[in-house]
């Protein structure tokens, strides 16, 4: 009986799995499909060549119909997702644009799990996830304050970020901002911030400045709480009785970082809206930590609602989203922007290639 040799990989062959091996693999969930996910996926795969391998979790159907109508409208800038790798998540269901429902939530969900749970498994190097609404979530029976929650409690971390990244048009200059606080009514925020909780948070931006972006003498400016910073407790005290002792602490301990506030939360994206707008204007900031979701997301989404990616930083894998939502307003009417995905595709691609080198 002659015995079976293994055939060994030819040194081409190596070199092509190689090769092919280092393409990132992006798992993109589909996102509520009563939403604009479906549309900016399909235009934002349109946008040219992507150095990546890309498998959408969703439903197959449903991006043929969003195909058929995006087309039907005359829209010239979305792939036809025949030449797509689609796996059917649960079964088809129907889904009309604007009309979110118990089961366009539940089917987002699985979509976003199933990405997940298969990057989790090693099948994939990042998850772009398409934009659902938390309400629907809820009503699903899905309690999670947002797609965040889920990754963390997927890749059963406790430690975790939501920053927003985004490079100007006007001047390539790139605009980081971390929250400290995300989800969580607004009179929840003083009691939530804690020396421990910017610990936290500071130390996953410097470990993710250095290992994505390949900064390690990082300049942060931090956001004061208060209007005015407090204006020396006359408008506010946690300046005065713990962000100020903090930072001089964190300072001590992080000697080759610079750490600036805490910034008067108005005055302090003057600057990075300079750099955001203004060519040959260098911002005085790498990254920038603000307190809670709207004092950083008011101007990061005034300077960059088109493009700018929500990532998380902490996981074990890459995860970017696009900044905006399921826009039901809009949705079914072709005129949804796609360069916000777009950026997340891309985004995820870039931070896999920083996470294999
Ligand atoms: N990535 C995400 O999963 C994500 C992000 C933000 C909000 N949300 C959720 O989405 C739901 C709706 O939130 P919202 O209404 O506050 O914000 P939204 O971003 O969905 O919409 C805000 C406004 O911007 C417009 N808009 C949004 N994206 C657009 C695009 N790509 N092109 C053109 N116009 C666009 C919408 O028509 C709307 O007028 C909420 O449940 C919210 O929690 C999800
Ligand atoms: N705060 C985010 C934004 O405005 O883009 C958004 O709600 C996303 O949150 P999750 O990725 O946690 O769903």
């Amino acid at each position: 009986m002659l015995k079976k040799r293994r055939l060994q990989p030819s040194s081409f062959t190596r070199l092509r799995l190689a090769v092919v091996q280092q393409r990132p693999r992006l798992a993109i969930a589909l996102g509520d499909p009563a939403g604009i996910g479906p549309e900016v996926i399909l235009k934002a795969l349109a946008h040219g060549s992507l150095d990546c391998g890309v498998t959408i979790f969703g439903h197959r159907s449903l991006l043929t119909d969003c195909y058929q109508q995006l087309i039907d409208q005359g829209a010239q800038d979305c792939i036809d997702p025949e030449r797509l790798m689609i796996v059917d998540v649960g079964e088809s269901i129907s889904a009309h644009w604007g009309q979110p429902t118990v089961e366009t939530g539940a089917a987002s969900f699985c979509y976003a799990k199933t990405a997940i749970e298969r990057t989790l498994a090693g099948e994939f190097d990042a998850v772009v996830t398409g934009p659902i609404a938390k309400s629907v979530w809820k009503q699903a029976g899905h309690h999670y304050a947002g797609q965040t929650e889920l990754l963390a409690e997927c890749a059963r971390v406790e430690r975790f970020g939501m920053m927003f990244v985004a490079r100007s048009p006007h001047t390539q200059w790139q605009l980081r901002a971390l929250l400290a606080t995300t989800h969580i009514p607004l009179a929840e925020v003083p009691r939530q911030l804690t020396p421990g909780l910017l610990s936290l948070k500071l130390d996953l931006l410097l470990n993710c400045l250095k290992d994505n972006f390949g900064l390690t003498a990082p300049r942060i400016a931090i956001a004061g709480l208060n209007p005015h910073s407090g204006e020396q407790g006359q408008l506010g005290r946690e300046e005065i009785d713990w962000i100020i002792p903090w930072l001089e602490e964190m300072r001590s301990q992080h000697p080759q970082i610079t750490l600036d506030g805490p910034i008067p939360p108005d005055t302090m994206w003057v600057k990075p809206g300079q750099a955001w707008y203004g060519p040959g204007i260098d911002a005085p900031h790498d990254a920038y930590l603000a307190l809670y979701h709207d004092q950083g997301l008011i101007p990061v989404k005034l300077m960059a609602f088109d493009r700018a990616v929500n990532t998380t930083i902490g996981l074990p894998f890459v995860r970017t989203s696009p900044d905006h939502g399921t826009a039901f307003d809009i949705a079914g009417q072709g005129i949804a922007d796609a360069t916000s995905m777009r950026a997340a595709i891309e985004l995820a691609i870039e931070l896999t290639a920083h996470r294999q080198n």
